[in-house]
């Protein structure tokens, strides 16, 4: 048996995933990873986060056979992940990126090579669970709404700032504004400022999914799954449920969806 690790470098935390070759990329169920984890990518920058790092993950995880990434942070952060690892320096760390090739899979993208790896992977991954026409929403640092066709198209997408970011930037850029804390508000128009602006939020980032959706619809590829993944997607999925919107379509958490395009990937690309 082979054992598959792979990293998600996003903007805000990195997340790991070790698989055994005994599953496959299209398998559903609920415990697919034999290892997985996540810590803050901040932490890569820090020698004593890093070394705490690197004894946890010798101490837990075994050898794998092969190792694949995606990484959106910037290139030091690469260097620092490679770093914790000084003792597999025999394996060939795999980099998944915006214009890495898969098979049945294309993007209309310009240039391909300005695609976020996080977002194809996370498309390999949809495509690894259903080929219908699919919306794919990853809502982390930045939300990102991308969408691919039953016939294997990458339509491309949209980049929004994500929840936190919105939150965070209307504190940073007013004299006014604090940074909202998420309670039990009411539906509907705020009627204080903090309701005001997580219902704000909430409505900019739903709408975004509502906007997709009629654009694929317009675009002859109508949705007919949405796959809703990363740190903001409980809340994302929670305010879509209170608002009883997008009754039609199911909405499908998939944690790890990236980690699953990467291994998806990494399969094709042995
Ligand atoms: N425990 C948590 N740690 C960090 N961010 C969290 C956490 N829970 C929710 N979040 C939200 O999720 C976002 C990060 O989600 P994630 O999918 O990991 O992003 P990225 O892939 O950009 O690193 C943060 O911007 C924050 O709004
Ligand atoms: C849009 C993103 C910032 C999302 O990053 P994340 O929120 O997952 O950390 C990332 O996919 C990225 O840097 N993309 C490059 C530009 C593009 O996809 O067009």
């Amino acid at each position: 048996m082979s054992l598959y690790l792979l990293f998600d470098v996003g903007n805000t935390r990195l997340k790991w995933a070790a698989v055994e070759s005994s599953q496959k990329p299209s398998d559903q169920q609920k415990k697919l990873w034999a290892y997985s984890g996540s810590i803050s990518s901040k932490s890569l920058q820090s020698p004593e986060h890093k070394a705490e790092l690197a004894d946890y993950i010798a101490k837990t995880l075994p050898k794998p056979d092969a190792i694949g990434f995606s990484c959106v942070a910037g290139a030091d952060a690469i260097d620092n992940l490679k770093s914790l690892f000084p003792q597999w320096g025999d394996i060939e760390w795999k980099q998944l990126r915006g214009d890495s090739s898969y098979e049945g899979i294309r993007t209309l993208y310009q240039d391909p090579s300005k695609l976020g790896a996080d977002r194809l992977a996370a498309v390999i991954g949809a495509r690894a669970l259903s080929k219908s026409n699919t919306l794919i929403i990853n809502a982390g640092t930045a939300t990102t709404i991308d969408l691919l066709g039953s016939n294997g198209l990458h339509y491309g997408g949209w980049i929004l700032p994500g929840l936190g970011l919105m939150q965070k930037s209307l504190e940073a850029n007013t004299a006014q504004l604090p940074l909202a804390v998420r309670g039990d508000a009411p539906l509907g128009f705020g009627r204080s400022t903090n309701d005001a602006i997580i219902g704000g939020c909430d409505a900019a980032q739903l709408g975004a999914i509502q906007f997709a959706i009629d654009v694929a619809k317009d675009l002859n590829h109508p949705v007919e799954r949405i796959w809703l993944d990363g740190g903001n997607s409980k809340v994302i999925a929670s305010e879509i449920n209170r608002l009883g919107k997008l009754k039609s379509l199911t909405i499908e958490p998939s944690e790890g969806l990236v980690l699953r395009g990467l291994w998806a990937w990494l399969l094709n690309n042995p």
